[in-house]
Parts: structure tokens; C-alpha cells; sequence
């Protein structure tokens, strides 16, 4: 069947209308138009903050759709799949739009390491985790990385020994389950692109639906890969009080007893990320660059909209959990944010859930401005 999507028809197994076809089928999810969507729209907003910037390899591509749509908005794309049938649907997909690109039937690692071109952008969109993919990604990339998980069940500690095998890390699960994931493997992508003395910037991530989707911008000097290890640490959360804090580096200190409770079931989740997720100013441009014929384009600028809003406190809360911790019925959440700013603390909503909110004040503080 055809499905057009941003401006490009393509043609995607029968059976993948709504979901992810049959098991044998070329991949095709109609659900990730919005992530597609805003991987064009990010690749635009890129090219004005690096006009330098040319080439994008799509380099697990299965139907085709998001190298031809790349390959629209006039990046010089290289497609490529270890699946001959994916090779053979992305090559008649891109011919049918009248666009040019290379469509290669190759392994992903292999590609990455002997081409013989630049690559400016690299998007890796594997089946669950990319951490197979990431060595070859930043050893090869010049300016942006573009990574999608799928695996969040791993990443978020609910399947934990998937997730410490992955990411070489200690995911934990809260209710914060979806920043846990994102925290995770940006902590383990930042580790990964310093083993090649490259530094990563998060200029835009998101989890949607079941999938973690974050941009990282490239420097390659040593002291930048240093600077972003340094943005690596570990959070302590209490399953008790649901109070939590955090720590630079990769030593971890675990805490005997939580500081506010002092209960004994303080979990250490780490080494994750930190450090911003996103750029303020770089989510408002991608904003920009989205387009009427994007079939997401509602629903990404409100995402976006969310983001550039959102704090940087490496966790967030749920104010209706919070709210049936202490007992008590939960408020509006416009009426909850500004009882917290009227007492002198940040806050933001989050794009994690309705509910959910960031704050620079501990969780006693918070108690104290809306009880
Ligand atoms: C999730 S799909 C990609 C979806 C696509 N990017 C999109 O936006 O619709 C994953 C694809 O990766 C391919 N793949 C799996 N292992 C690979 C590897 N080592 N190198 C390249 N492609 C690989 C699979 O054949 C499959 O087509
Ligand atoms: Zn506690």
C-alpha cells in the first residue's frame, strides 16, 4: 500500500497500515510519523546552526521513509539495510519520488567505518537498543547524531539486567520511568562517543509513545569529550519518600539512609546524564521548521513547546502521585505551578505526562509551598 507522509509517497508492506506490519515484512511503522516528522524538521533547524552540514545517512532505512524524506528536503542521503527486500523497497521508494541517493545493501558498523565520504548526520534507528551501532556512529560522524530506542523497558530499569547488560549502567525503576530511560542512554552514548574523543550536546530529545528519540550535536576535541563525561553522574532516589538527589561523577556514593526519611530503600541509578537533554533556543527553531504537510505537525509543536519550557532538573515529579502520597486531592496543575513559583521555587511542566512537573526546590520545599 502507498502512504504519503511531509510531502513524499512511498510504498510499505500491506499488512503495516497501523503498526509494525508482519514479521517478515519490510519494517514500516505508521506511529513514528511524528518522530519522522521532527527528524525533518530538526535536520532543517541543524542546517541553519551548521550550513556546512550536507550529508545524512540513514543507516537502518527498511522502507525507505525517512532517507526519501530527507532526501525532499535536499540532504545528500545514503540509505542503507541488511535486509535485501528493505534495499530493493527503499530503492524504487526514492526512484518514485524523482529523488537522488545511494541505497546500500550493508551492515550498519561496517558501512559507518569504510565510507568513503563524510558523514554529517547519522541516524541510527535500530530494532530495541542502538548502543550496538553507537561506537561506529561517533567514531565516523562529523556534526550530529541522531539516535531512537525502542527498548524502553531496559532502559527504564523495568527489565534490569537488559538494561545494565546495554548500557553498562544501573537503571532504576521509578515513576519517573521514561526520563530514567532517556538519562540512561544519553549517559551511555556520552561515554561512548568520549572513547573517540568526541563530545556530545543533546540539542533536542523527547520520549514519545515507546521510544526514546534525542539529537546529539558533535565536537571533537578531547576536552570536549571530557566536558561531557562530566555532565555524567548519579541519581538517589528514595522509594519511600519518593524524595530524591543527585551527584556528578562516575564514582558513586550510595546512600546509607535517605537525608529526609531516613528509610533505607535509597536506590542508585547511574552513571546517567545530568545535564540538559535539550536546547531551549534550538527546540524553538526546529518549532519553526515544522510544515503544513507534516501529518504531526500539531502534535510536535506542542511537544516542542513543552520542551523549551521544561527545566533541566535531571528528574521529574508527578504531581497526582505526590498528591495520593500525602493523602490529599490533587490540584490543577496551572494552580499547582504557580503556588510553587509563588513561594520562590522554578518550575515547569514536563513533556514526560499531564502531570508531571520539574522544579529546582527539594521535595520538602515543595510540600511546604502547596500543602
Ligand atoms: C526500526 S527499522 C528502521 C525504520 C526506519 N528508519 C523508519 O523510519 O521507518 C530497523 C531496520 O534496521 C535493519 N537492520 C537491522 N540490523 C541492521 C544492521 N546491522 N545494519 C543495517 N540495518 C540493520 C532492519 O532490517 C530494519 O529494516
Ligand atoms: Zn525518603
Amino acid at each position: 500500500m502507498d502512504v504519503s507522509e511531509g510531502g513524499v509517497t512511498v510504498s510499505v508492506p500491506t499488512a503495516s497500515g497501523g503498526g509494525e506490519g508482519a514479521a517478515d515484512d519490510v519494517f514500516f511503522n505508521a506511529t513514528q510519523e511524528l518522530n519522522r516528522d521532527l527528524t525533518v524538521a530538526t535536520l532543517a533547524a541543524f542546517r541553519e546552526r551548521e550550513p556546512r552540514a550536507a550529508s545524512y545517512l540513514d543507516a537502518m532505512t527498511a522502507s525507505g521513509i525517512r532517507g526519501v524524506r530527507a532526501a525532499n528536503a535536499g540532504w545528500d542521503v545514503t540509505m542503507a539495510d541488511v535486509d535485501a527486500d528493505a534495499v530493493e523497497l527503499a530503492t524504487s521508494n526514492l526512484a518514485r519520488n524523482g529523488l537522488d541517493g545511494e541505497v546500500v545493501a550493508r551492515d550498519a558498523n561496517s558501512l559507518l567505518h569504510d565510507h568513503d565520504r563524510v558523514l554529517d548526520v547519522v541516524d541510527i534507528d535500530p530494532f530495541g537498543s542502538p548502543m550496538p551501532f553507537a561506537d561506529a556512529a561517533f567514531a565516523n560522524a562529523r556534526n550530529l547524531v541522531c539516535v531512537t530506542a525502542t527498548d524502553t523497558a531496559p532502559l527504564c530499569g523495568a527489565h534490569f539486567e537488559s538494561g545494565v547488560r546495554k548500557y553498562s549502567a544501573t537503571p532504576r525503576n521509578t515513576n519517573y520511568h521514561a526520563e530514567m530511560g532517556l538519562r540512561i542512554l544519553l549517559g551511555a552514548l556520552a561515554r561512548t562517543a568520549a572513547r573517540y574523543d568526541v563530545g556530545v550536546t543533546p540539542i533536542l530529545s523527547h520520549v514519545s509513545d515507546h521510544y526514546v528519540r534525542t539529537y546529539l550535536e558533535l565536537d571533537h576535541r578531547a576536552t570536549d569529550a571530557n566536558a561531557a563525561v562530566e555532565q555524567v553522574g548519579h541519581v538517589y532516589h528514595c522509594q519511600q519518600c519518593l524524595s530524591r538527589d543527585h551527584e556528578y561523577g562516575l564514582v558513586a556514593a550510595p546512600r546509607a539512609e535517605c537525608p529526609r526519611c531516613g528509610g533505607h530503600q535509597v536506590l542508585t541509578a547511574g552513571p546517567l546524564w545530568l545535564g540538559p537533554a535539550h536546547e531551549e533556543a534550538f527546540a524553538a527553531s526546529v518549532r519553526e521548521q515544522l510544515t503544513r504537510e507534516m501529518g504531526e505537525a500539531s502534535q510536535a509543536f506542542h511537544l516542542l513547546q513543552t520542551i523549551e519550557g521544561e527545566l533541566h532538573e535531571p528528574t521529574h515529579y508527578d504531581q497526582h502521585r505526590l498528591y495520593s502520597q500525602w493523602g490529599e486531592p490533587a490540584v490543577g496543575m496551572a494552580e499547582f505551578l504557580d503556588q510553587l513559583r509563588d513561594a520562590g521555587l522554578r518550575a515547569s511542566r514536563t513533556h514526560f505526562g499531564g502531570t508531571t512537573f520539574k522544579t529546582d526546590g527539594g521535595l520538602a520545599e515543595v510540600e511546604a509551598a502547596v500543602l
